[in-house]
């Protein structure tokens, strides 16, 4: 029998057989009340089976799209590497501002986090972008690691899945005056993340290749390197930790659960506050675009789609439910993409200036 907890009303067993769609919907929240509704119908093997399968399916993350085959997702989400029409008419009097995630879309994914370097190509391609936008990296992890890999300064970079923005000290400046952005509405949550990191690491100590990262307003725990026999017991040791912090919410993520506060912020609050700060809040002058490839970037994907302008850029083998109106296959076709679109439309404008 599993007994929701008092405090969190979170379960106190992670056993339960719900399909994927169920358990991992796009928004990536754990729909724990539903969770609680289905509890008691499943035996305990049909809920660790389903609890596996979900853990599994989480690299590449989502469901694919329903009713589709790979054609016709293609069609609904066409490469973005045959797009430099269509952002050459959107962006036509606009400022593009480009917004990039880091794992998954200017990194491949690999077994060592730590070890998750951008290539010197890619790092030369976002050099470019930033030459003629403002651009920004919106990652999960903590900003200062990100800035680490990257090791760009003329970038913004919101770390934290946007909980840790800080603007460029060279380069692109926002309109707004001059004063640097900077920007952690977590900043309370501090002293809860810096004890729960503690006990989370003493709690999977025990279980070998489970790694729990500090993304200093919130925490990962990978289970990438974890034997899979032993993934059930990683989760129901994460759960007991994390259920007498109700202030933090369980997320699931690429192979890694993500421990984070319960405030209404992410990517997608990081991009709208970006443009804001850079003078475009409401503006018609702007063509923000988005590229990612995980279910939090799906957040900042609806942020574009619900101001009716911009472009999300999902970047994904597989069909995939998503916001992003175009896609991506690999990390590596966005070093190839970024500086081919965007530098050709610099040219493209500079020649209809000359034509003038
Ligand atoms: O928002 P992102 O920049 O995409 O960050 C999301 C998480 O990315 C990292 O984990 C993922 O990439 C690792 C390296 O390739 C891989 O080993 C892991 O399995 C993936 O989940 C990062 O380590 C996490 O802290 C971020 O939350």
């Amino acid at each position: 029998m599993v007994i929701p907890d008092a405090k969190s009303g979170i379960p106190m067993s992670f056993s339960v057989a719900m399909p994927d769609s169920a358990l991992f919907p796009p928004n990536g929240h754990f729909p724990w009340k539903r969770l609680l509704k289905k509890l008691g119908t499943n035996t305990n093997g049909a809920r660790i089976n389903a609890l596996l399968d979900s853990m599994r399916a989480s690299s590449p993350t989502r469901r694919p799209a329903e009713g589709e085959d790979h054609g016709s997702w293609i069609l609904h989400h066409p490469s973005a590497l045959n797009m430099f029409e269509e952002i050459m008419s959107a962006s036509k009097g606009k400022q593009i501002v480009v917004f990039l995630d880091y794992d998954g879309t200017l990194s491949p994914i690999v077994e060592d986090p730590d070890r998750a370097f951008i290539t010197n190509e890619m790092r030369e391609a976002v050099r470019d972008v930033s030459k003629f936008f403002p651009t920004a990296i919106v990652s999960g992890r903590c900003r200062a690691k990100v800035h680490d890999f990257v090791k760009l300064s003329e970038l913004y970079y919101a770390g934290s899945h946007g909980m840790d923005i800080k603007g460029p000290s060279k380069g692109h400046r926002q309109k707004k005056g001059n004063q640097t952005v900077l920007c952690q509405p977590a900043r309370e949550f501090l002293p809860i993340i810096d004890e729960v990191y503690r006990a989370l690491i003493e709690k999977v100590k025990h279980i070998p290749g489970a790694k729990v990262e500090n993304n200093r307003f919130c925490l990962s725990v990978h289970y990438r390197c974890v034997d899979e026999k032993k993934w059930v017991e990683l989760a129901d040791e994460v759960k007991l930790v994390i259920k007498d912090y109700p202030q933090l919410r369980l997320n699931h993520g690429r192979k890694v659960f993500e421990i984070r506060p319960t405030i209404k912020w992410d990517k997608g609050n990081a991009v709208e506050f970006l443009l804001e700060s850079l003078g475009y809040a409401d503006s018609n002058d702007v063509l923000p675009v988005y590229i990612g490839d995980d279910r939090t970037d799906e957040d900042a994907f609806r942020v574009l789609r619900q101001r009716g302008r911009g472009l999300g850029i999902l970047v994904s083998k597989v069909p995939k439910e998503t916001n992003a109106s175009y896609s991506l296959q690999e990390p590596t076709e966005a070093s190839y993409a970024l500086p081919k679109a965007f530098s050709g439309v610099e040219e493209a404008k500079k020649m209809s200036l000359l034509r003038h």
